[in-house]
């Protein structure tokens, strides 16, 4: 078995309101965090080239999520309309399973804060 990593980094405001922590709770309160996201790869065989996936191909896919997650409410996210950690590492692994077909975890992380979550189906 091989895997492949690639890391890249984004930062963006949300609010953790409503049923999350309830509406008086900090968390409700609009706020920012820089996120660490970790795309895995995996594959059984790296044929001729001696690859899984061309980073290349791997850095578009992540430079893609970039242009809708850097500095973004991520509350107005069609499918993040929650977004903690691991609803955030959710929807990037569906979102980028179709670019990426030996994608096998996404684990996204506030390394300030020595927090992460991951998702792996
Ligand atoms: N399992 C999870 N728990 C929490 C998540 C999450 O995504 N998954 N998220 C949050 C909030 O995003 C919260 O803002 C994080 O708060 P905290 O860890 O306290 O970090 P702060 O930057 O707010 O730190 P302060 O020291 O309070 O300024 C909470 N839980
Ligand atoms: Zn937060």
């Amino acid at each position: 078995m091989y895997e492949q990593r690639y890391r890249f980094f984004f930062e963006a405001a949300h609010e953790l309101g409503g049923n999350v922590a309830g509406d008086d709770h900090p968390y409700a309160r609009v706020h920012g965090h820089s996120f660490e996201v970790l795309l895995i790869l995996r594959g059984e065989e790296v044929g001729p080239k001696g690859w899984l996936t061309d980073f290349a191909l791997v850095r578009a896919e992540a430079d893609d999520l970039r242009r809708t997650l850097d500095h973004a409410f991520l509350n107005h996210i069609e499918g993040l309309e929650v977004p903690t950690l691991e609803n955030l590492s959710h929807y990037i692994f569906e979102r980028s399973r179709k670019a990426l077909d030996k994608l096998a975890a996404v684990e996204v992380a506030r390394p300030s804060l020595g927090e992460s979550a991951r998702y792996e189906p």
